[in-house]
């Protein structure tokens, strides 16, 4: 089904504000009047001088009904397509945005245009006419109306995106571009992302099963739902989790047209895109990420997978999905202490790529905490723009996308020497600030003390276990950027300078590791 409907007069900017949109959202643009021309097999003002406009008409209702239908992006109809009831009727459950313009400019506009039947004759007067005309129309089926007279293409997009109460990123992905739309209440967009899918299994815990019944509730008329609760946390991200998803998937006879979507923590969403990505081979996933941690991080790139008695993540998959849904509201119910947890990862991406992030933490750590408030909104935006601009380049981790992992060799060490009881965003943090001290061992730039101070601000640990360095060293080792028997460590040259180095010496490592126990 359409995300969102461009209505409006002649010369009001459909084509040209659709298109527009349709990019700043990170989805395709279609237009209806050119889907009729094609076919029909010849330009809309032959079709009304061969064949009349009720002939006209008549492929238009057609034209839009399907269009509406099948097509998950922004879709613009023809300036008199309102004019019938049936197509009004359409657009009730539908975004309709209403593109207003004065005379003056909507004629300027036509007068370059000479493809418009109606505005053969007289076109000042007919236009006024019809402006006059449908307007109330418009306005019965739009949600967001905009005059568009004088106004640049930038700063109208820029407004209708706001309007919408969605900021989108796009992952411009190599293999599928894909939206991650932010802001609130935008888990409602959930059919935009349908496709064709006439199963969807809803993977989610205990903690986010209300959502996970409304994410079903959303799902359009003729798409199944059946929703699947896994363990908690880090307990449900295991290989036998996978398989019982696996034999549900089976049971209910799910095809490679069917949908997962993920509802929760990083945890859920690591593991339903997991289940997705071996499914069949792969299958489409959504995922509604309810954490702040799996909104920044885990929802977005495409990395999924589970734990095994082996380490962290050491088995899974690329896999990215349809499209994510960080819906702001999600986080209101969300134990302040995991909120903190996220923001080690907003934090690693302030030190990674964006100075801003960590100004904004420091700045007010509170307002940092404050689930519902505009700093998190602003954090989430930036710390997703970082990482969709990494992934975005570097989808399987050939180079650049090991940047992601700043301080997540020590940490995933922690995770795995607590058999994952610790928090993610907690060994992140402890894991940053050795990695802190690295940078500062190997003559690189000595951040030590910020970074203590802006995660201590948040309430997150800088500190380990002082001993259990012959523990972490042996994990250490089997640490996914390796190669062969040479260990890699993501350091900083300064900040906002990441650099992947492998020649940190173990006397380096110990070092590092005595000053943040001390
Ligand atoms: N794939 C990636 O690129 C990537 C990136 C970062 C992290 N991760 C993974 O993500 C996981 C950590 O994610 P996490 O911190 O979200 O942990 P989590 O999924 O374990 O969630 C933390 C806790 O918060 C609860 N919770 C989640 N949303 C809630 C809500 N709205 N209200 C109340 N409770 C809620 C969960 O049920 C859980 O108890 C780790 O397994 C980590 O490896 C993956
Ligand atoms: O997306 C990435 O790439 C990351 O490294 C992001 C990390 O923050 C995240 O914790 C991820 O799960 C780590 O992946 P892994 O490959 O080190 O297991």
């Amino acid at each position: 089904m359409a995300l969102v409907v461009v209505v409006g007069p002649p010369g009001s900017g459909k084509t040209t504000i659709g298109t527009a949109l349709a990019e700043r959202l990170g989805v395709v643009f279609r237009d209806t009047d050119a889907d009729i021309a094609a076919a029909a097999g010849k330009p809309i003002p032959d079709i009304f001088v061969d064949d009349g406009e009720e002939h006209f008409r008549a492929l238009e209702r057609e034209a839009v009904r399907r269009a509406v239908a099948e097509h998950d992006g922004v879709l613009a109809l023809g300036g008199g397509a309102i004019l019938a009831a049936e197509t009004r009727e359409l657009l009730a459950d539908i975004l309709v945005v209403h593109l207003r313009v004065d005379l003056a400019e909507a004629v300027k506009r036509t007068e370059i245009d000479r493809g418009r039947p109606l505005l053969n004759v007289n076109p000042r007067a007919t236009l006024r006419r019809l402006m006059d005309e449908r307007l109330p129309l418009y306005r019965e089926v739009a949600d967001i109306e905009i005059d568009t007279t004088g106004r640049d293409i930038v700063a109208l997009t820029d407004e209708i995106a706001a309007r919408i109460g969605t900021r989108t990123v796009t992952v411009n992905d190599a293999e599928t571009p894909y939206s991650v739309l932010i802001g609130h209440g935008v888990v409602e967009r959930l059919p935009l992302f349908i496709g064709k899918a006439a199963r969807a299994a809803v993977i989610h815990t205990a903690n986010t099963s209300e959502l996970a019944e409304r994410v079903g509730s959303l799902l359009p008329d003729g798409v199944e739902a059946t929703l699947m609760e896994i363990p908690d946390a880090e307990d449900g991200k295991s290989i036998s989790v996978a398989e019982q998803c696996w034999e549900a998937l089976g049971a209910e006879g799910f095809t490679r047209t069917d949908l997962v979507i993920g509802v929760g923590g990083g945890a859920v969403t690591d593991l339903a895109g997991f289940v997705a990505a071996c499914w069949l081979r792969g299958v489409p996933v959504v995922h509604v990420p309810t954490s702040l941690l799996g909104a920044v991080d885990a929802a977005v790139g495409g990395k999924t997978g589970v734990n095994t008695a082996a380490g962290k993540n050491l088995v899974g998959s690329f896999h990215p999905p349809r499209a994510v849904l960080v819906d702001l509201d999600n986080f209101a119910t969300l134990p302040r202490r995991d909120l903190a947890a996220g923001l080690a990862e907003v934090v690693k991406a302030g030190f990674i790529a964006d100075p801003v992030i960590l100004e904004l933490v420091e700045a007010d750590p509170e307002a940092a905490l404050d689930a519902s408030g505009p700093v998190v909104a602003e954090l989430v935006e930036r710390a997703i723009a970082v990482k969709a601009e990494v992934v975005g380049s570097d989808l399987k981790e050939g180079g650049l996308r090991a940047v992601l992992n700043y301080g997540h060799t020590f940490a995933h060490a922690i995770e795995k020497l607590e058999h994952f009881r610790w928090r993610h965003g907690d060994a992140v943090a402890v894991g940053m600030v050795y990695a802190a001290h690295l940078n500062a061992i190997t003559g690189r730039v000595d951040l030590v003390e910020r970074t203590k101070a802006v995660l201590e601000s948040i309430g997150l640990p800088t500190t380990y276990d002082a001993e259990r360095w012959d523990e972490i060293v042996a994990v250490m080792k089997i640490d996914k950027k390796n190669i062969g028997a040479t260990q890699r460590f993501v350091l900083l040259d300064d900040l906002a300078k990441p650099v992947v180095v492998d020649d940190v010496t173990a006397e380096q490592q110990r070092e590092a590791y005595e000053r943040l126990t001390a």
